[in-house]
């Protein structure tokens, strides 16, 4: 299917990028934080003013110690405390959820975008770098808006407000203390490039190690059984070894550069503490404003190195949010067309390759009649299952036209088509849910009774009454507790509760012994009956009553008719045929 992204050049704003296209979610930090910041000012200004009194106290010893206004001060700052509990506890208790709402809820939304778009974007992409999109990437993002932007926010507010406040109080001390800020800002900002390329590198690392660990647990029964321990041991070591470079280069190289900005930005406490105590030498500062300064200034720099020191957390995180917003980007297949299953399948002159420049389907042609049995045969890799993936619209085709009922799909609703179609596939994938839910797979709104039916006409029932829980017994991830014949008459109870016009069954029978090949032959002569079905099926046995066979060579139509016809053709069906005549199996009636 030809993948289309929207925008791919469209600019995004920074603050819809860091939160993973939700800059909303950022507002209850970021109020919180304001205030916040606002707030810490209080206890300063409430400390500088004991300060005075009691200097005064010193220096007019005639007036005495004002204890009625120290008293005013205390009260001030319990109020303030009071104040300061209730209010931030609202603004961070909403912060917090607006970060984990940001995640849960876009994650949801992610998952069902994914949903939504082609076969062909998964198979370009490694599964789990998908499940790193969803999980890591929204964690990072979460992490992100719950911390770093109050942070943020809270180190630029500061020492805005501390800047205009003390400049009013002394111009030169004011500027003492933040002369050397914008150099460590500016060095900061000369690195950014830089920053963004080692946080790039390392995420993707990150994730490759992820995939290539995910893969090594996936594949752990086949790496025991044949002692793989070296090839794919070393693929998973090679991938950790990059991670630790990775990592090594982001902080040795970011490290001492945001040390660097740090060091330059707080300096200008200490040419503050220089700059004032030669004023004050000179007379032309007094203490209480000079002490002013020195509880400002720590109140000020402290959040400003945090917020420095977490300046690489912010642009790592903005790079784990482009790519969720490159995911939202890729659009799911156009479509609205409403597809008439009843009617013919039609393939045109179908060109398709999963790789543009590897044809996998050649020029071909042909039509399936509704209501009737087409059996698909030919050798491993002719392009069998790929025929049924385009009728499913997994994917849309690059030349020639697949149609249903008269409708192209390429104009199909993805959506409404797969209503349409049933589709038992030869690996069955049962979810970590009870048997009778599996089952429902087929139709949500089936009651336990049309449950039940189902599951007798696809020979289950019995085996899932002999199930200690029956129906609401569970059946483990990928359905682990099953055997491969139930599982694949479960996938046949769903089908049959689909009810869908048209059935493509690929490879049913191929690994079963014969007293399960018996049930599932039985489940699926229920299925087929009155329906459109394309079947594939190694055997030929199995689909010799078949109101048409086509041979498959290659992605081309090497030959098409009844059994009768092709075996009298003495063509390759009929090769096929005299090889596999001893083969037993189950008949399509
Ligand atoms: N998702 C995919 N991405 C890339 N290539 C694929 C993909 N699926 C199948 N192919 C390739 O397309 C060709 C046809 O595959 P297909 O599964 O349709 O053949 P088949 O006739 O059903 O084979 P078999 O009988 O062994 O199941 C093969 O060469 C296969 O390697």
């Amino acid at each position: 299917m030809r993948l289309r992204t929207a925008g791919r050049c469209e600019r995004v704003s920074y603050w819809t990028n860091i939160s993973g296209g939700n800059p909303k979610s950022l507002w209850p930090s970021a109020s919180a934080a304001l205030l916040d910041g606002i707030a810490k000012i209080v206890p300063a200004a409430l400390l500088v003013e004991l300060i005075r009194i009691v200097y005064r106290s010193f220096a007019e010893p005639e007036a005495g110690l004002d204890t009625g206004r120290m008293w005013i001060v205390a009260a001030v700052l319990v109020g303030w405390l009071a104040v300061m509990y209730g209010t931030n506890s609202i603004l961070y208790d909403r912060s917090y959820k607006a970060a984990y709402d940001v995640s849960a809820e876009g994650r949801m939304k992610l998952a069902e975008h994914l949903r939504g778009l082609s076969l062909g974007y998964f198979g370009k992409r490694d599964p789990g770098d998908v499940t790193n999109v969803l999980l890591g990437d929204y964690g990072q993002v979460e992490h992100t808006i719950s911390h770093n932007v109050p942070q943020l926010i809270s180190a630029i507010v500061l020492p805005a407000l501390a800047v205009v406040g003390l400049a009013f109080l002394d111009w030169r001390m004011a500027l003492a203390m933040f002369v050397a800020l914008p150099f460590g800002l500016l060095l900061l900002a000369l690195t950014d490039s830089l920053q963004a390329r080692l946080s790039e590198s390392h995420v993707r690392a990150k994730n490759e190690a992820s995939n290539r660990l995910q893969e090594y647990l996936s594949g752990i029964k086949e790496i025991k059984a044949h002692r793989m321990n070296g090839q794919r041991f070393e693929r998973l070591r090679f991938s950790f070894d990059r991670l630790k470079r990775a990592s090594i280069r982001l902080e040795g190289i970011m490290g001492p550069l945001v040390m660097g900005a740090m060091l330059l930005a707080r300096s200008g406490f200490t040419i503050m503490i220089a700059a004032g105590s030669y004023l004050l030498a000179g007379g032309t500062l007094d203490l209480p404003s000079f002490l002013l300064f020195l509880l400002v200034g720590i109140r000020v720099f402290d959040p400003l190195t945090v917020v420095l020191m977490s300046y690489g957390e912010i642009r790592y995180s903005a790079y784990s949010a482009k790519r969720i917003m490159d995911v939202r980007k890729e659009l799911p297949p156009e479509g609205g067309a409403i597809v008439d299953p009843t009617g013919e399948i039609r393939f045109h002159r179908v060109t398709f390759g999963y790789e543009d420049d590897k044809p996998v389907l050649r020029e071909l042609s042909f039509a399936i009649a509704p209501k009737t049995i087409t059996a698909l045969v030919g050798p491993s890799g002719s392009g069998k299952s790929t025929v049924t993936r385009l009728i499913a619209r997994f994917w849309d085709v690059q030349q020639g036209e697949v149609s249903i009922g008269g409708t192209p799909l390429r104009e199909a609703e993805p959506e409404r088509l797969l209503d349409g179609i049933s589709m038992v596939f030869q690996d069955v994938y049962l979810f970590a849910d009870t048997i009778g839910n599996n089952i429902r797979v087929g139709k949500m709104t089936a009651t336990q009774a049309e449950i039940e039916a189902a599951a007798r006409r696809a020979c289950c029932h019995e085996f899932i009454s002999r199930l200690p829980q029956g129906y609401d017994t569970p059946v483990g991830e990928g359905g682990s507790t099953l055997s491969g014949g139930e599982k694949q008459r479960v996938s046949i109870a769903r089908a049959l509760l689909k009810d869908a016009s048209i059935v493509l069954l690929d490879e049913a029978t191929a690994s079963l012994d014969p007293e399960n090949e018996a049930a599932v032959q039985t489940a699926i002569n229920e299925l087929v009956a009155d329906k459109t079905v394309l079947i594939i099926a190694h055997r030929l046995k199995t689909i010799q009553y078949a109101d048409r066979i086509l041979v498959l060579e290659q992605g081309r139509l090497a030959e098409s008719g009844t059994h009768d016809e092709l075996v009298g053709q003495g063509g390759i069906y009929s090769r096929l045929w005299s090889i596999q005549q001893e083969a037993e199996g189950w008949q399509v009636k």
